[in-house]
């Protein structure tokens, strides 16, 4: 359904270049819960922004149920945009809109007329178990209620994939796992094919079933979660899967930071 065909991502910053992802291909199946793991800097978002081209790669080529991404006009991409919608980590709701008006924002730009929009959204606060909370203006909701409204905006459209930024990364532990229950109810339930970057590794085992460990722009391990998890082949996914150790993260984040050049071409 989604294949990466070696991507790579330069960013050109005035400091020189840097080498955010490094010639990758990736194969998410439709219907799966796709996780991307690594430490701060590895690249996350940015590969998961190359998947809707909101960063477009500097070489290789996006494919979306059968259409290259990278080729499309503007206007086109944008049909297409419709079929992936988006969370993030800190929600990026209108403020000004209440939460009804945030849900119809997109079906308003899709130019969805008004009675099939109201039930449509009647039927996205249900999802999300929100009903209660509709005249309500994003300031007056508790971070996981905020990330709630924002995956019903972005399943407005009804489309077939959702990209998930780091999107319980804010949230206290029983919200973040609440989230999660709630992404795979929708996976299940709608079958929509779910890619999500994270740095926790919890995240991953809680809902994915493939998982891909991203290590400074490349990929170093990908497979099932528990054949991952329960036997990694690859060094680095060993050093960060050490429950022992649980400083490795840091650590890592640390040395990738200080070795940032290495990222610089
Ligand atoms: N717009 C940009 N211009 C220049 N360099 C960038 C830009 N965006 C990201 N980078 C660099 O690309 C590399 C990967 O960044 P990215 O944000 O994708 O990592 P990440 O794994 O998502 O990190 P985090 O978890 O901290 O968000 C980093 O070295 C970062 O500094």
């Amino acid at each position: 359904m989604i294949n990466l065909n070696n991507i790579t991502k330069i960013y050109e910053a005035k400091e020189g270049n840097v080498l955010a992802i490094k010639n990758i291909s990736l194969n998410i199946k439709k219907g799966e819960i796709y996780g991307i793991m690594g430490v701060s800097g590895a690249g996350k978002s940015t590969l998961i922004r190359c998947i809707n081209l909101l960063e477009k790669p500097t070489y290789g080529e996006v494919w979306v149920n059968n259409v290259n991404l990278t080729n499309l006009s503007t206007s086109l991409l944008r049909e297409e945009r419709k079929n992936i919608g988006m969370i993030f980590q800190h929600y990026n709701l209108l403020s000004s809109r209440n939460v009804f008006d945030n849900i119809a924002y997109p079906l308003e730009l899709a130019g969805v007329k008004k009675q099939e929009r109201n039930k449509r959204i009647e039927e996205l606060l249900n999802l999300v178990d929100l009903a209660d909370k509709k005249n309500h203006y994003p300031s007056q909701l508790s971070g996981g209620q905020r990330q709630r409204i924002a995956i019903a905006r972005a399943l407005a459209t009804n489309p077939q994939i959702l990209l998930s930024d780091e999107s319980t990364s804010a949230l206290d532990p029983i919200t973040s796992r609440s989230i999660l229950e709630l992404l795979k109810e929708i996976n299940g339930r709608l079958g929509v094919t779910i890619v999500l970057i994270t740095h926790q590794m919890e995240v991953i085992e809680q809902i994915c079933h493939r998982v891909a460990v991203l290590q400074d722009g490349s990929i170093v391990e990908e497979g099932p979660v528990n054949k991952v998890f329960s036997s990694p082949q690859n060094p680095y996914t060993r050093l960060l899967l050490d429950k022992n150790d649980s400083n490795t993260y840091i650590k890592e984040s640390i040395k990738l930071f200080k070795t940032k050049k290495v990222g610089v071409l």
